[in-house]
């Protein structure tokens, strides 16, 4: 089988002033230095696009990657209170969340947008970590499935596969974010099989190499048992992302 390099992002949502992003990121690279067994994962922090030049300052030249939280698709112009990828490339992020459910539910942003922006962000160099995950009402109706992979389909079908093979997906069931009440391993595995099944529909070579990563609820005491399973590849971590102590603790228990 072939093996994929864990991710484990941080998405810090909208928390931390400059101040605390740069006091989280001394706190972080010194805490890692003390990992007795180091670790495997590629590590990203989300930050708010306040924080990320003091990030650029304090993690460039580091191990760990900078990303945005979200990102317009075009490169200028009259949009008030828009971000574009140009600005994020500037600031040295090399991630970008895309479609994160908090965006499409709070900001209605819908599948055409989240396509738009996915295929911007592949073509200035960012690597865009796509969200898909259904809500209580979805999975009860036994609709999670079926639902999740037109996500996906939506946001990648206009994309070439060389494409598809560059981006992250993150599946994060909506009823898991923020609440305790993580996906079980086993019900999370099944999501991401479908999604990687998914992937290989649109892009049959690249979807082996595509990392999907879990979100919802992940922390220290539950990363190993979901990284366990043969499709998942990572984490989008929330809540857990924001202590530098305990984010440390979770990613040296990335095996
Ligand atoms: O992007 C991260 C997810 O929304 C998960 O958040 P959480 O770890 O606080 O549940």
């Amino acid at each position: 089988m072939m093996t994929r390099k864990p991710i484990i992002a941080g998405n810090w949502k909208m928390y931390k002033t400059v101040q605390e992003a740069k006091d989280f990121a001394a706190g972080l690279l010194e805490s890692l230095e003390k990992l007795e067994n180091g670790t495997n994962a590629e590590m990203v922090i989300c930050a708010p696009f306040t924080a990320l030049a003091a990030l650029k300052d304090e993690l460039e030249e580091s191990i760990i990657h900078i990303g945005a939280q979200n990102m317009y698709y075009e490169t200028q112009g009259a949009y008030t209170g828009e971000i574009s990828p140009l600005m994020l490339t500037e600031l040295a992020c090399t991630y970008v969340i895309i479609g994160h459910s908090e965006r499409r539910e709070y900001f209605k942003e819908d599948d055409a947008l989240i396509a738009k922006k996915v295929k911007t962000a592949l073509d200035f160099g960012l690597t865009p970590i796509l969200c898909v995950g259904e809500n209580l009402a979805l999975r009860e109706a036994g609709q999670a499935l079926v639902f999740v992979q037109g996500q996906v389909e939506n946001a990648l079908r206009e994309l070439s596969p060389e494409e598809i093979r560059k981006i992250v997906v993150a599946y994060e069931p909506i009823w898991a974010i923020g609440t305790g009440r993580t996906a079980s391993p086993q019900d999370a595995q099944e999501m991401c099989a479908a999604i990687r099944a998914t992937l290989a529909r649109l892009a049959a070579e690249a979807a082996q190499e595509i990392r999907i990563l879990y979100g919802g609820s992940v922390k220290a005491s539950n990363i190993a048992e979901l990284m366990d399973q043969p499709d998942i590849d990572g984490a989008l971590v929330g809540g857990a992302s924001l202590d530098f102590l305990g984010f440390t603790e979770l990613i040296g228990s990335v095996r």
